[in-house]
């Protein structure tokens, strides 16, 4: 045990208003060489939805539910958008809070599934400080109560469907750059979000499955992981698949990149082919998912991840 006094959700971060969607994106982007259009696109993607993310939401929700299971006090701050971290460190200080539990709504390695959020940590230490130590819990891609949860709900979007499905499991995908250097030996983004679809496939009975890829950002000259998912619709279509369940093993709960990358775009691309389509959910505040966070933050402490491991990527050279 780690002699926590306090748990903290830390996640990406999403705008809940019109107004605050380019001021967010900006923040996702900054120095990493996004192009102006995508981040136009981007944005109508939220407008279209009301000009707000549901990740938030889902966000207070998980810890509305984790504070009914643990003893400790439960905070969360984000990366992007409010209540950022250093907002929420300077709360956790006022409230005397020496060493908390950090629990990072993302499962596996990766500069941007977790070096990242080390630094958004650091960050954090660096606005407040003598304020708490925070610990960040391990990473929990095979986790029996992801599995359990991830698994449930691909059962249920198995039988909105029915028959013999094939299950396409999706992450968002990251440049290939950032994949080959993650995990302290390497590809280990691709590694862990195989060997959690294999898991989830094996508990529904599944006898085969996909790992494909979506929600690609960056410039376009920059390889990034590969299928798309909407691309990967077609082949399978070509192969005489007729009914698919999209697992999106990579995400944890609902958000903007589920709701419009899956929900519209992918279901577009099946309607057009006339394949038969379901999305399972995520975790979200399925009971397994909200347990494993209360064992996570019982177990010993993790040492932390070798320095040179999931590196920032280089800045892009701007381009014209
Ligand atoms: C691995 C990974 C995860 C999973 C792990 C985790 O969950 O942390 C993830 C999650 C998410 N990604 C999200 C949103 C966005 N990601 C972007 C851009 C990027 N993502 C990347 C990677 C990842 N992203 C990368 C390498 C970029 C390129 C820019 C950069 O190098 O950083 C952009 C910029 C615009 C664009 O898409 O071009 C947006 C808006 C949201 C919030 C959704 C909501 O608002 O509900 C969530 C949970
Ligand atoms: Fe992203």
């Amino acid at each position: 045990m780690g002699n926590y006094d306090a748990i903290v959700v830390l996640s990406f971060g999403g705008p809940e208003r019109p107004e605050d969607v380019l001021p967010f994106l900006e923040n996702v982007v900054r120095g990493r060489g996004v192009p102006r259009e995508r981040l136009l696109e981007v944005e109508a993607h939220y407008q279209s939805m009301g000009g707000a993310s549901p990740i938030n939401a889902q966000n207070r929700a998980l810890v509305e539910e984790l504070r009914k299971i643990v003893d400790l006090p439960v905070y969360w701050g984000n990366r992007n958008w409010h209540p950022f971290l250093e907002e929420t460190v300077a709360q956790m200080k006022a409230d005397g809070i020496r060493k908390a539990a950090a629990f990072a709504t993302a499962a596996t390695a990766s500069y941007s599934s977790c070096r990242q959020y080390r630094e958004d940590i650091a960050r954090a230490a660096a606005a407040v400080p003598d304020g708490p130590e925070l610990v960040k819990m391990r990473h929990f891609y095979d986790h029996p109560g992801f599995v359990a949860a991830m698994a449930d709900r691909t059962r249920a979007a198995l039988a909105e469907v029915g028959g013999d499905a094939r299950l396409v499991f999706t992450a968002h995908s990251i440049p290939v750059s950032m994949a080959v250097s993650a995990g302290p030996q390497g590809n280990a983004y691709e590694r862990q979000l195989r060997e959690a679809s294999a898991l989830v496939a094996a508990e529904v009975g599944a006898s085969d499955f996909d790992l494909v890829w979506q929600s690609r950002s960056g410039p376009p000259h920059i390889p990034w992981l590969e299928p798309d998912v909407c691309d990967h619709l077609e082949t399978l279509h070509a192969k005489g698949v007729e009914s698919v369940v999209l697992v999106p093993i990579g995400f944890v709960s609902d958000h903007m990149e589920v709701l419009y990358d899956l929900d519209v775009e992918a279901r577009d691309r099946a309607g057009e082919l006339g394949l038969r389509l379901a999305r399972a959910g995520t975790a979200g505040t399925h009971p397994r998912f909200v347990e494993m966070i209360r064992d996570l933050v019982n177990e010993p402490e993790p040492t932390a991840c070798p320095v040179t491991c999931c590196p920032a990527p280089s800045r892009p050279r701007p381009q014209g």
